[in-house]
């Protein structure tokens, strides 16, 4: 990990740089596969299975049988974890619910909002590297609560052609209703376009490597609405003199080890820490089954010294991290501060892991400083906001005026007469 000791803030836009892949490579790949699924279908998704994912495919759809086999194989102890995660996911997303207000703007005007699901859902998730069956519980939960009648999730198979059992029994434990085998740009094709086996759905969640997230924004253009853009993890630790080098090694390396684009910064005031936390991460590093992948991550990450807290926080505002583990001293008046993160967790023991997985929060975030304007996903991501509004003639005559003015100022007299002949024709009742 590169060490930057007090940079000029002139430097912090090249310091906070994300791995990203070359844009024109990464958009001339997902606009090709595109293409092809939406003309050629689930025979284009078997095409690219087998590419991508290597793996030959008779049909997409995960079958009854296949459903029970995982239920088998999945050892109740996970089983046990999974309804916990569910439950806690659960209880969480619930305390989010809308509520409907009228209210009486003026006399007679009263306007109301009602929160509609959406009906068909379809759901990204992840199973490149490792098979996230976590988010599964993340993504169907909060739809399951929100009402959406029809769950679509699309996942990678492995090289034997199945899904991970773990995601289909996670599946089960949320609700999902119709499960398929694709990964990568042509599963968001499939479920931004439909084939003959994947329903087209209204919105895709979901996170993924850097080509499932650009297809995603690439299908929100004309076809389809998205979450967010939510590719691969980082995370900030904000640490101090205080901090346990222990647990913050832990920390970086979570999510180092998601994949070789992940990136994760730790921002200290106490320049003595840094020196710890590398040991740390060198011997806990040397542990890990998934070793290679989190030096090649840690080959893009930063230690960073700052003078004080002050510059601590500006500069983690300024990365707008998809995860910020605040390990200071002072962490509840460091978490006011906070302007741009997906999700912060506070204190020493508080590690992103709890989040990732069981304590209630939703993990799937906004990266690539896209925190500095989209929240993660919760429980009105599945949700569309209704207005509605009933006037009565007392309203009518209230605000009818300053409509037929503004009106007339837009040169839309047709607006201005639907308001026109209402007033006039009260005007008549009255007499
Ligand atoms: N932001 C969040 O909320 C969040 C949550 C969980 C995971 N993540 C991130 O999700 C990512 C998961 O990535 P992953 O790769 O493990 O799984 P993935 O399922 O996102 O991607 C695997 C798919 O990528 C496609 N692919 C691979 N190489 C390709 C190529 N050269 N050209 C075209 N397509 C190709 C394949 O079709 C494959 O099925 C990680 O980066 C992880 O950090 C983010
Ligand atoms: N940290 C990931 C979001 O960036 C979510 C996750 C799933 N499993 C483990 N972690
Ligand atoms: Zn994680």
């Amino acid at each position: 990990m590169n060490v930057i000791r007090y940079p000029q803030k002139e430097e912090w836009d090249e310091l906070l740089k994300r791995p990203v892949m070359n844009v024109d490579t990464l958009r001339e790949t997902v606009c090709r596969v595109l293409d092809d699924v939406k003309t050629g279908g689930d025979r284009a998704v078997m095409a690219y299975e087998k590419q991508f994912d290597h793996v030959e495919l008779e049909c997409l759809a995960v079958t009854e049988e296949e459903m029970d086999e995982a239920e088998r194989l999945v050892s109740p102890e996970l089983k046990d974890a999974l309804r916990l995660a569910h439950e806690n996911i659960g209880k969480f997303h619930a305390s989010q619910r809308f509520e409907t207000t009228k209210v009486e703007v003026r006399p007679g005007v009263t306007c109301w909002q009602k929160a509609v699901p959406i009906e068909r859902v379809g759901l990204y998730i992840p199973g490149g590297t490792a098979p996230l069956f976590s988010t599964v519980l993340m993504l169907a939960t909060p739809a399951k609560i929100a009402g959406c009648r029809e769950i679509v999730l699309c996942t990678p198979p492995g090289r034997d052609g199945k899904v991970h059992p773990a995601i289909l029994c996670a599946a089960r434990v949320a609700g999902v209703n119709r499960i398929f085998k694709a990964g990568g740009v042509q599963a968001i094709g499939a479920m931004a376009y439909g084939t003959e086996s994947v329903p087209k759905v209204y919105k895709i969640f979901g996170p993924g490597n850097q080509y499932v997230m650009a297809a995603k924004q690439q299908v929100s253009l004309h076809d389809v609405a998205i979450d967010m853009p939510a590719g691969p993890s980082e995370v900030a630790v904000l640490a101090d003199a205080g901090s346990n080098p222990v647990f913050v090694a832990a920390d970086l390396l979570s999510q180092a080890e998601h994949g070789v684009d992940s990136q994760v910064l730790l921002v200290t005031t106490d320049e003595a820490l840094v020196g710890k936390v590398q040991d740390e991460v060198e011997r806990q590093l040397a542990a890990l089954p998934r070793k290679e992948i989190a030096e090649q991550a840690l080959a893009h990450s930063k230690l960073v010294v700052v003078r004080d807290m002050d510059e601590a926080m500006e500069l983690t505002n300024r990365y707008a991290p998809e995860h910020l583990i605040i390990e200071t001293a002072d962490y509840l008046q460091a978490a006011e501060r906070v302007v741009n993160a997906g999700s912060v967790f506070l204190g020493s023991y508080t590690p992103e892991s709890a989040g990732d997985y069981a304590s209630g929060t939703n993990h799937t975030l906004p990266t690539n400083g896209y925190a500095t304007a989209y929240s993660g996903v919760n429980l009105d991501s599945y949700h569309r906001k209704i207005t509605f509004q009933e006037l009565t003639p007392q309203g009518i005559r209230d605000i009818g005026p300053a409509v037929e003015l503004m009106a007339a100022g837009e040169h839309l007299d047709a607006h201005r007469n639907a308001m026109t002949v209402r007033l006039e024709s009260i005007k008549t009742e009255m007499k």
